[in-house]
């Protein structure tokens, strides 16, 4: 994305991290809406109604922005190529066979190059600089909701080949689950003090494990997440949970005050 401006004063380098601090001392409206507008063809390629990236949520929010530029001295033009923006979240994974891990994982939120300069490097250098700042591996890192060229993109350059689906839409790789294993066994972190959580999917039960990073939880909020997950689905079971939920209703209804 091409724009009649010279940023090398204001940027610098050619692949610059950018986080919430660094954005709001940029104080420069070019540079905004410049970056604002190539998360556009982002969100655009991803057919997003919205664009996920904008320097204002940036500025307000824990997310960091990777962005690949260059000055063309030729033509006297600023281009800017592509930026990752990521983020750490609390996530609650399973792997491929259903064991449950909770813990805070980098996640890569906002992917995109420009169209004239894909296939070129620059998203792999992109990555490569992000996962160097971050002091994270390729199989460290979690896709929010990738597209198949990103998929495509982790195998080819980073040997990513085995994605694992959650259920919130994130990805992560098989890798992740293996190097827990291999660092940890069972052991939950220092600081970890919830007790081992017995969850029920279906016929199975499974037990939790905790990622490196993962920090405590809040039990008595008794979020769905959290909660052990019961679900009989014989048509006994359904039928009888449904006559459960219309009670619940109905003795709701029956205890709310009356509007007038
Ligand atoms: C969490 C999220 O943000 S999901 C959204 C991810 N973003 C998108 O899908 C937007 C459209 N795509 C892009 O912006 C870019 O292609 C990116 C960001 C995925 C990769 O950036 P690039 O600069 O093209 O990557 P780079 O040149 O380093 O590597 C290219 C590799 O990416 C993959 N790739 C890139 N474009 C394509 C494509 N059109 N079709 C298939 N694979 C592709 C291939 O593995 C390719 O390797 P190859 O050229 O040797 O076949």
């Amino acid at each position: 994305m091409q724009v009649d401006a010279d940023f090398r004063p204001i940027l610098g380098p050619q692949l610059v991290r950018l986080d919430p601090m660094r954005i709001k001392q940029l104080q420069d409206p070019l540079v905004y809406s410049s970056i604002d507008s190539l998360a556009k063809l982002s969100a655009h390629c991803l057919n997003l109604r919205a664009p996920l990236t904008t320097c204002e949520k940036l500025i307000n929010s824990d997310n960091t922005l990777y962005l690949a530029w260059k000055f063309d001295e030729e033509q006297n033009v600023s281009r800017l190529l592509g930026f990752a923006k990521v983020g750490r979240k609390q996530l609650f994974l399973y792997d491929s066979q259903m064991q449950t891990y909770e813990g805070e994982i980098l996640c890569l939120l906002d992917f995109y190059v420009h169209f004239s300069a894909q296939r070129q490097g620059v998203g792999k250098q992109l990555i490569d600089y992000l996962l160097a700042q971050e002091h994270a591996e390729p199989y460290q890192l979690a896709l929010d909701n990738p597209s198949v060229t990103l998929l495509g993109f982790m195998s080819q350059k980073f040997g990513m080949s085995k994605p694992v689906w959650q259920n919130t839409n994130f990805v992560v790789f098989d890798e992740l689950f293996q190097s827990f294993a291999a660092e940890n066994g069972e052991k939950a972190p220092d600081g970890w003090n919830r007790p081992q959580t017995p969850r029920r999917i279906g016929a199975v039960s499974t037990d939790t494990r905790w990622l490196r990073n993962a920090v405590s939880g809040h039990q008595s909020k008794g979020n769905a997440m959290a909660a052990p997950v019961d679900a009989d689905m014989t048509p006994q079971g359904a039928l009888s949970n449904r006559a459960h939920q219309a009670k619940a209703r109905k003795a709701h209804i029956l205890s709310s005050k009356p509007l007038w």
